[in-house]
């Protein structure tokens, strides 16, 4: 290694601070008038009112907690940084550290295994040096399909890893480079070459028939069977996948990297932790056998698109300054399958694009799930690298075996060499490491490993993290590192926004509360980062909601809410309003978003709030009242090609429960129904032109949450496609509209 040039570098994104923090000042300067002028009214005389008290303090709440919320989110835009690695000056092979690779499967009716494999066999070829490379395979859903899956994989990578070594092959994902463009071969074009390639190609089509048939039966059986018992049933099963039964193959081995399949134990009566647990196991078979210093994690809908990650990561990893406070590397999750209107923000695109690049310039970006190559020893408690520290306090902590307690030292090698006495010894104690109730009365997932308290493990581990100080870093290179399969209909959509919306508040209303549990351990701005997050749904769904009805109410009642058109403060409106949108088109167009994507982005935020994110805000307190249970449904991976259609066509697909629809459906009706009914008063009722100033600022909210959302009303009047809203739905969001209507004009006087 020439010592003299740096593996990475870091670029600051200087005009965008600039136009961030004048942006920032500016608005902040507004919404301090808007505070004047909402409060100034307050101190009025009473007599001197003409509106009532209610209706204005109800949208002043809002207004506040919308501020609240812009306020936490200009963290992001502080400091925003981006990278550069060179990982063509690292050190030789074999000084690389080793790398284990977790990979997560539930459930192989919604986890199509022929994908799942894929992503197995992508891990598989990373350029890495062979011997430091290990690949586990969690399958939560204890199949015999998938344990079938993962030694056709490894039959199939015998020939694909050597392929991709010997051509240079980036696409290192089987399924992705054969159904792609082609062009990915380097400069072979030789007919050795286009030989070779046939010959691979048909192994895969093998492979894939092979575990298409075998997943074909399975799903068949396990349906009549009712259920999948097996799936919360079953003792631990670790098999460390190596098939040299095929004669022709044992003639000329090859290297492989080490591909173990493990499901740990689930019984009825032992909580299964979801992801978190599973990967807690990883953490513990792995020690077992190789005990790698940094762990790759990653969804089974997520392959790797490049080799080059693992070493890319490296850079950071390696480097003696960094390397010592540095917990993970994150790469960001990016989608194979997004259109490009992506309706349904399946590419959560102002997390990766933008938010994660400010995060990276204070201490590093969240852990977000998969995609991140973390250095093992971050996940033990500090105490334990202590020195004198007594086994029976390291016993208390990381449960009874002493041949896990041997592998928390960080020299630890395990002398696992398959099929030796002292390996199945280990095989043994893996399977110890893998039962249910091997956690029982210690602190795996609530001090070491990662964290069991809400369903988003990702968040919380790496809140934990960064707040024992630890620090990550953020890479975005240009093409693609990992690929992954995102929900790309309104149903999936929302069951997962619901989820995810579930976690965060229930980290916010917890002991975990970034605003209590960070403060005097992260940077202020940092904080206010992880607060946004855990707060986005109570500080989305309780404003847009109240902005969906409030004004509309009034409206139809002649309550004016918002300054004269006429008056100088109309002005403190206008500018807070036309100031975000011109922000966040600004944020859309720096990184390659267009128009459309502005539009569409505003109208899935409004949707989100008054669904998703309003759902799983009171999943959250139900689950804190113990009136409900957490529940973690694996996402379903299976494309069906219809909905997909429409997805791409920008269409939305209304076959969603009526959970989802309902207050849609609802809150375009009142809408409408206080433009016309508003509309009508002031006509009829007054006749000079006071009154129509007075409204402007309602009839316009009204206007622009119709035509944003303009898709809805298409979906319940114009389209009478499948996919439209059924008027069954429509007929009961009349309901709530007219019960919205009556209540709500009786009680705002
Ligand atoms: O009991 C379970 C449930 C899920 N999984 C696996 O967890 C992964 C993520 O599940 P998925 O259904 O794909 O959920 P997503 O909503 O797509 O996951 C997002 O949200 C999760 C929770 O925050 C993160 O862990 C993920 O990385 C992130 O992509 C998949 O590989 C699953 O097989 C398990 O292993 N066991
Ligand atoms: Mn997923």
């Amino acid at each position: 290694m020439d010592k003299t040039l740096p593996l990475h570098l870091c670029h600051v994104h200087n005009f965008s601070i600039i136009i961030n923090r004048s942006y920032a000042i500016l608005h902040s300067i507004a919404i301090a008038f808007l505070i004047y002028y909402r409060v100034s009214f307050l101190f009025q005389e009473t007599k001197n009112r003409t509106i009532p008290t209610l209706p204005w303090l109800l949208i002043f709440t809002f207004e506040l907690l919308l501020s609240l919320a812009w306020l936490l989110r200009q963290a992001y835009g502080w400091r925003p940084v981006s990278r550069t690695v060179f990982p063509e000056r690292l050190p030789g092979d074999d000084i690389l550290p080793a790398i284990d690779v977790f990979i997560c499967t539930a459930d192989p009716s919604k986890e199509p295994t022929v994908e799942v494999m894929n992503t197995v066999i992508s891990a598989m070829a990373l350029d890495y040096p062979l011997e430091k490379l290990h690949v586990y395979l969690s399958d939560d859903g204890g199949s015999d399909v998938t344990l079938l899956g993962a030694k056709e994989a490894w039959n199939f990578a015998r020939s694909w890893i050597p392929f991709c070594r010997r051509y240079g092959i980036k696409t290192s994902c089987p399924e992705a480079y054969f159904s792609g463009p082609g062009d990915d071969h380097g400069d072979f074009q030789c007919s050795e070459f286009k030989a070779e390639w046939r010959k691979i190609e048909k192994k895969y089509e093998t492979f894939r028939e092979r575990v298409t048939r075998a997943r074909g039966e399975h799903c068949k059986v396990a349906e009549a069977a009712a259920a999948t018992t097996n799936s919360r049933d079953h003792p631990a099963v670790i098999k460390v996948i190596q098939d040299y039964s095929n004669e022709e193959l044992q003639e000329d081995q090859v290297e492989m990297p080490l591909l173990v399949y493990v499901s740990r134990e689930k019984r009825p009566s032992h909580h299964h932790n979801f992801k978190a647990g599973a990967l807690n196991v990883l953490l513990r078979v792995s020690a077992m056998m190789s005990n790698s210093p940094y762990i790759l994690v990653l969804d089974c809908d997520m392959y790797c698109n490049d080799p080059t990650s693992a070493r890319q990561a490296m850079c950071y990893h390696f480097d003696p300054e960094i390397s010592p406070s540095l917990a993970f590397v994150q790469f960001p999750q990016t989608f194979r399958n997004i259109s490009e209107d992506d309706i349904y923000d399946s590419q959560i695109r102002s997390l990766f694009k933008i938010h994660w690049h400010g995060l990276d310039g204070l201490r590093g970006p969240f852990l977000s799930g998969t995609n991140f190559y973390l250095k093992r020893a971050a996940l033990w408690d500090s105490f334990s690298t202590q020195e004198g520290i007594d086994l029976a306090a390291l016993k208390r902590s990381f449960g009874p075996s002493n041949e896990f307690i041997k592998a928390l030292g960080q020299d630890y090698k395990p002398t696992f060499i398959n099929d030796g006495e002292s390996s199945s010894m280990l095989l043994e104690e893996a399977k110890v490491l893998a039962s249910s109730s091997y956690e029982n009365q210690t602190t795996w997932g609530t001090k070491v490993g990662f964290m069991y308290f809400c369903v988003l493990e990702d968040y919380l581990t790496g809140f934990v993290l960064h707040r024992k100080g630890w620090k990550s870093v953020y890479l975005n290179p240009p093409r693609p590192q990992f690929l992954g399969t995102s929900t790309t209909n309104f149903n999936d959509r929302s069951i997962q926004w619901t989820r995810c919306a579930s976690g965060l508040v229930e980290v916010a209303i917890s002991r975990f509360c970034p605003l209590i549990y960070g403060p005097l351990r992260l940077s202020l701005l940092q904080t206010m980062c992880y607060a946004e997050l855990a707060f986005l749904p109570l500080l989305s769904c309780l404003p847009l909601w109240g902005f969906a009805l409030i004004p509309q109410l009034c409206l139809l009642n002649g309550i004016p809410l918002y300054p004269e058109v006429s008056d100088p403060n109309f002005s403190i409106f206008l500018f807070i309003f036309v100031s975000s949108l011109s922000k966040s088109l600004y944020e859309i167009l720096i990184t390659g978003g267009r128009i459309r994507t502005w539009k569409n982005e505003w109208r899935i935020w409004m949707i989100k709030a008054v669904t998703c994110l309003s759902y799983g805000s009171l999943d959250a307190v139900l689950l804190k009242l113990g009136m409900r249970e957490a529940s973690f449904l694996p996402t379903n991976k299976v494309t069906d090609y219809e909905q997909f259609k429409l997805y791409e066509m920008g269409v939305f697909d209304f076959r969603a429960a009526t959970m989802f629809l309902a207050p849609l459906a609802t809150i375009i009706q009142v809408n409408v129904a206080s433009i016309v009914g508003g509309v009508v008063r002031i006509m009829v009722m007054e006749d000079n032109g006071d009154q129509w100033k007075k409204m402007v600022g309602q009839i316009f909210l009204s206007f622009y949450i119709l035509i944003t959302n303009y898709a809805v009303i298409e979906g319940m009047i114009i389209r009478k496609d499948k996919a439209s809203i059924p008027s069954s739905v429509t007929l009961l969001s009349a309901v709530f509209s007219v019960i919205i209507l009556s209540l709500g004009s009786s009680i705002l006087y």
